[in-house]
């Protein structure tokens, strides 16, 4: 990005009240795949300062009809939220990665290694990440894919993303990513990187978008997900 467009998005974050730029990369992204819906949940992994839970807010609230449930906006860091009004949402203080303490910008390792978190936590089968994708679990999310393990009924969703759930996961470019991405299409409908705007162009921030969940069975097929 340049100085400018630097400048650009900075002042417009102040304007409209964000409290980052980075609201705006979750706003192009949201406006794009419509990955957050009325009655849906959103969980922001290493959400301070809270631009993007802004962001999950203001779309869950603007799309509220009367006969949707209400959803739950949840937000887990090692710092806590600070200066906003807490309305509306949840934070829990906590290490996603216990050896990682907060995220070095240009370390693609470290990087992965968060993404590859959020990614187990959401699907909860991190025994097949791809190599190089290392994952310290905490214990309760050991736990988590211990409750859903496959039932008679065929295969059940492990981790907390429910089928057609969108999954949206910050990486840096480099080594590993395309395992990712591709890691991604077997459990996605569709799996697409995105580069917002907001991003600077000199960054290798790049977020990749995987579009409504399927469950796959054991040998690794797709299930078709009926919408009840
Ligand atoms: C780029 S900021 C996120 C910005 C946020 N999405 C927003 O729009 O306001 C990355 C956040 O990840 C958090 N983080 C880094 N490593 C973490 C870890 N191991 N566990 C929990 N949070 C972590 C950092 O504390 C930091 O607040």
């Amino acid at each position: 990005m340049s100085r400018n467009l630097k400048d650009f998005f900075f002042k417009q974050a102040k304007r409209h009240g964000f409290l980052a730029r980075s609201a705006f990369k979750l706003t192009e992204i949201q406006e794009r795949f419509r990955v957050i819906r009325a009655g849906g949940s959103v969980l922001d992994l290493g959400c301070c300062p809270g631009a993007w839970i802004q962001v999950a807010l203001q779309a869950i609230t603007a799309q509220r009809a009367s006969t949707k449930p209400s959803s739950l906006i949840l937000g887990v860091d090692l710092k806590a939220a600070t200066g906003h009004c807490r309305q509306g949402f949840h934070t829990v203080l906590s290490d996603m990665c216990p050896d990682t303490s907060g995220i070095a910008a240009a370390d693609v390792a470290r990087s992965l290694e968060l993404a590859g978190h959020a990614v187990r936590l959401a699907l909860s089968n991190s025994s097949e990440l791809p190599d190089g994708i290392r994952v310290t679990p905490p214990d309760q999310s050991a736990s988590l894919s211990d409750a859903h393990e496959t039932s008679p009924e065929g295969p059940q969703p492990g981790g907390v993303l429910l089928p057609e759930g969108h999954l949206v996961v910050k990486v840096l470019s480099g080594s590993g990513c395309n395992e990712l991405h591709d890691y991604l299409r077997h459990h996605f409908r569709k799996v697409v990187w995105a580069q917002p705007k907001a991003s600077r162009s000199e960054s290798r921030e790049m977020y990749l978008v995987g579009l409504c969940r399927q469950l796959t069975n054991s040998a690794g097929a797709r299930t078709r997900v009926v919408p009840k």
